[in-house]
């Protein structure tokens, strides 16, 4: 009777308290907060959706803003419309993040940055048997090599900053960069090799005050998708609803509030939260509280995945059935 209540008592006392412990001994690298406020924002992309939505929010938070993209009339059209929207001034670089050169200019001019958002995507839904290689080669260069371009022309500027507090590079991935889905064979593949990218950065540059973000938006209301809705499959919209969808504003809050506590995967929605819960695999993690949901959760959030596994499979094998 005393053994038993004894070994109830270690069960429901002594267990989560040694592993709160045990937590809190092992999370690396420490949690940190990195300011926004009179840093140097550089976000690419930022002349449209998501992007025009961090700038929007970064200038008004009392950032200094600089953004890069392609189309020099887009961006002066958001280099106005934030004027009007705050008063401030953003400054802007017209160049196509395919090209190393380009970017490193465009940087070098920008002068040294506190914190690079790599922003800038592409992406078209396609079987890949109906996408032409130059589809495939045109997303995996714009959002993972550009991106690669990105930090090696901003990285040496941004390791000498001294006293300049805390910096950090932070990477749009996608949730189709966490999970891989019907019709995103290329772009799932730019996305989740965005991961891999920063779970290596965020070792090389943590010693010099950098942190690494990685932001998992859901299906985001923007000219992008607009454009993306014209030729997408069927089963892609089925499968990606599964997370429903979100406006570029709230994107860009979140967004800026998960890189403001140096937060390594940023979720966007409820959904997104979840998938950060069920692909945790050996990423790092920074929240003592994060990394207990972690632990506890993974075993429910393992048969949570196969039930959302089971019914993309289950509309894939219906859409088959119909065809036929
Ligand atoms: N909208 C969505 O549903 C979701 C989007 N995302 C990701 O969020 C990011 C932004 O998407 P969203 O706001 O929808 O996209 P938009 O198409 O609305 O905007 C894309 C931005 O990237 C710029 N850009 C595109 N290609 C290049 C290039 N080669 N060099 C430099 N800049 C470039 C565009 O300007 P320009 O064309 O003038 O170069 C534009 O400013 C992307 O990385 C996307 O993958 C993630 C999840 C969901
Ligand atoms: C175990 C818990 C699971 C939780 C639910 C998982 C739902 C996953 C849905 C993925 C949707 C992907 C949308 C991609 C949006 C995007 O990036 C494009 N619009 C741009 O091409």
């Amino acid at each position: 009777m005393v053994r038993a209540s004894l070994s109830l008592i270690s069960l429901i006392i002594i267990f989560p308290i040694s592993l709160v412990l045990l937590l809190f001994f092992l999370v690396r690298p420490r949690p940190t907060q990195i300011p926004i406020k009179n840093r140097h924002v550089f976000i690419t992309g930022g002349s449209s959706g998501i992007g025009l939505a961090l700038a929007h929010q970064a200038a008004s938070q009392g950032a200094q803003v600089s953004i890069l993209a392609r189309s020099l009339t887009k961006l002066e059209e958001a280099k106005q419309s934030i004027k009007l929207a705050t008063g401030i001034d953003v400054d802007i670089y017209s160049a196509d993040v395919r090209e190393f050169e380009a970017v490193k200019s465009a940087i070098d001019e920008a002068g040294p940055i506190d914190i690079l958002i790599c922003n800038q995507g592409v992406f078209v839904a396609h079987e890949l048997e109906n996408s032409p290689l130059q589809e495939l080669k045109f997303m995996i260069d714009i959002n993972l090599m550009g991106t690669f371009h990105l930090i090696k022309a901003a990285l040496p500027n941004m390791k000498s900053r001294v006293g300049r507090g805390p910096g950090s590079i932070s990477l749009m991935s996608s949730q189709a960069g966490q999970v891989g889905i019907y019709g995103y064979t290329a772009y799932s593949a730019s996305k989740f090799g965005l991961r891999g990218m920063a779970e290596a950065l965020l070792q090389e540059v943590i010693g010099y005050d950098i942190h690494v973000s990685l932001i998992f938006p859901p299906d985001t209301d923007t000219p992008g998708l607009l454009e993306e809705n014209k030729s997408k499959p069927e089963i892609t919209s089925i499968i990606a609803a599964s997370s429903g969808s979100m406006k570029a504003n709230e994107v860009a809050k979140i967004a800026l509030s998960g890189i403001r506590s140096g937060r390594f995967f940023i979720p966007c929605n409820l959904e997104g939260f979840a998938l950060c819960l069920a692909t945790a695999g050996m990423s790092p993690q920074r929240s003592v509280l994060m990394a207990l949901i972690e632990v506890i959760g993974a075993g429910i959030m393992r048969i949570a995945s196969l039930c959302f596994q089971w019914s993309w499979y289950v509309i894939i094998e219906k859409w088959h059935a119909r065809k036929r």
